[in-house]
């Protein structure tokens, strides 16, 4: 019987990898080992504040979107299943090695940070949707998300810091 997790730290669910990690609400830390009592919230690696991550994403709006309008299209008309089909073929051609994310998002993505290949530079916890920032906290360094569903779009997000 596991004990159970130390306050302020709850057990998710990484998609990308298929096995729980554990997530401090107050510092925004993730880890993959289970929290005992002495994994106490002021551990992080930055003396207490909540760990800032940097992404790169490519984003791929349809119809149902929060904004459905980007830079490439003023009218954005693609149903939700079109959209995944389209994202489904980038994710397949990165992690072929074809291309990679940065080059793909900068003719790709609907998001208009595409011009810096999807960069959205640093951010901490509660800055970005909450399905987009649990993504990002649940990727080590280096890893391609699987699709994530926001309220802006489908994502590929790759966790760069
Ligand atoms: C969060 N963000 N940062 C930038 C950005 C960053 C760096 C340089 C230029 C733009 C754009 C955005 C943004 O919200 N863009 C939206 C689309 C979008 N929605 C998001 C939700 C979560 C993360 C990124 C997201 N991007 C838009 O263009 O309609």
């Amino acid at each position: 019987m596991a004990k159970p997790l130390p306050a302020d730290w709850e057990e998710r669910h990484s998609n990308s990898r298929g096995v729980p990690y554990y997530f401090n609400r107050t510092t925004g830390q993730s880890v993959w080992e289970r929290p005992t009592a002495s994994t106490s919230a002021s551990s992080t690696t930055t003396g207490g504040a909540p760990q800032k991550v940097r992404a790169s994403h490519l984003l791929v709006k349809h119809a149902e979107s929060r904004r459905p309008s980007s830079w490439k299209s003023p009218t954005i008309t693609r149903s939700k299943g079109e959209a995944r089909e389209i994202i489904t073929s980038f994710r397949e051609r990165i992690v072929s090695g074809e291309t990679d994310l940065p080059t793909l998002a900068k003719t790709e993505s609907d998001c208009s940070s595409a011009k810096q290949g999807g960069d959205l530079g640093f951010f901490g916890p509660k800055q970005m949707q909450k399905a987009f920032e649990d993504a990002t906290y649940a990727l080590q360094v280096g890893e391609l998300s699987s699709i994530v569903d926001s309220d802006s779009g489908l994502h590929l997000i790759l966790r760069t810091a």
